[in-house]
């Protein structure tokens, strides 16, 4: 961060930026260099999706910090304004769509002049970090689009997890499962490519839902969707898949009825290459279609017969 006071210097540093994790950082390196007595808390719902829960980004000279819930509470109070300052607090929520999205929390009551140019950056970081969430988002699904997936399978291969992971005993480990809907040509051939859509942007919902809020869900290709989660072991990721499979067969589609998914999924070790990781996970698909769809297979499961599957069978992406 510059040592700069400007509020334009903190304006353009911030709309610079054009990767989230940088633009955390200086969003926070400005609170610190902004309020450098103050004990602060600043939460965010890093996808700005409002199944996710907020999460903790900054905290300075915080020594009992108000619970979360507690905080969201209070921040409820201020919905029609901007910034909420009591005798020994102030409260600048962020908001989208009436969900309380980020907060920032000072133990302390700004000055006029540090409140306004604090809540006008914190506009800036949001609307910047709201632009750079839509360009990575499939206008159709609004799922993850394919040109992030690489970029998250790079940062959870090379161990780099965006948020902080659950405070568990047991590790989980990162798992790729791509989803294929079965027979979809027949839908867009006798129901039409609108209706072919919305089957798109339902299983889309259905597995955005039934999946945990820090895993990833991609709209990969056409009827095609890459998801990026995590399981204590490949059995439990089979049965987490195999119950996501299980909830879309049970959903009746608008006029199409019923339609089913095949999946393939593998491990995501350290050491692979994008390409690689998901040539598996694609053979493993390309054995579940053949082997009557609708079915999961785990790569892991496809010793020796992964070698009869000649290149020029699978559709690679
Ligand atoms: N409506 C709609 N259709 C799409 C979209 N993207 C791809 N498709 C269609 O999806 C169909 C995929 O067909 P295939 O690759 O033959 O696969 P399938 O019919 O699902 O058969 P299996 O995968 O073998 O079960 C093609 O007809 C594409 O035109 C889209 O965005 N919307």
């Amino acid at each position: 961060m510059t040592t700069s006071t400007c509020g334009h210097e903190y304006t353009i540093s911030l709309l610079e930026l054009k990767e989230e994790r940088a633009l955390y950082q200086q969003f926070c390196d400005i609170l610190q260099s902004l309020l450098p007595e103050q004990p602060l808390s600043f939460f965010i719902r890093p996808s700005l999706s409002n199944k996710e829960a907020l999460k903790l980004i900054y905290q300075q000279h915080v020594s009992e910090p108000l619970a979360l819930h507690e905080m969201l509470e209070k921040a409820q109070l201020c919905m029609s304004k901007p910034v909420l300052i009591s005798k020994s607090y102030t409260c600048m929520p962020l908001r989208l769509d009436d969900q309380v999205i980020g907060l920032l929390w000072i133990y302390a009551v700004l000055t006029p002049a540090n409140c306004n140019l604090t809540a006008h950056l914190m506009n800036v970081f949001f609307h910047q970090l709201h632009t750079l969430a839509l360009a990575r988002i499939d206008p159709l699904s609004q799922l993850l689009n394919r040109q992030t997936f690489d970029e998250k399978v790079l940062e959870i291969a090379s161990g780099q997890g965006f948020l902080q992971p659950r405070d568990e005993p047991d590790p989980r480990r990162w798992y790729l499962a791509l989803f294929d809907i079965d027979h979809f040509k027949r839908v867009n051939d006798s129901f039409g490519h609108v209706i072919g859509d919305e089957v798109i942007l339902l299983t889309a919902q259905h597995l955005k839902e039934n999946f945990r809020a820090e895993d990833y869900v991609f709209r990969y290709g056409g009827e095609e969707f890459a998801i990026l989660f995590q399981a204590h072991n490949d059995s439990e990721a089979q049965s987490l898949l195999d119950r996501v499979r299980g909830v879309i067969r049970s959903v009746t589609f608008p006029q199409v009825g019923q339609v089913t998914l095949s999946v393939g999924f593998t491990d995501v070790t350290d050491v692979m290459q994008v390409s690689e990781l998901v040539n598996q996970a694609d053979m493993a698909l390309y054995h579940a279609k053949q082997h009557g769809r609708d079915r999961v297979v785990f790569y892991g499961t496809l010793e020796g017969v992964s070698l009869q599957v000649t290149t020029s069978d699978i559709e690679l992406f």
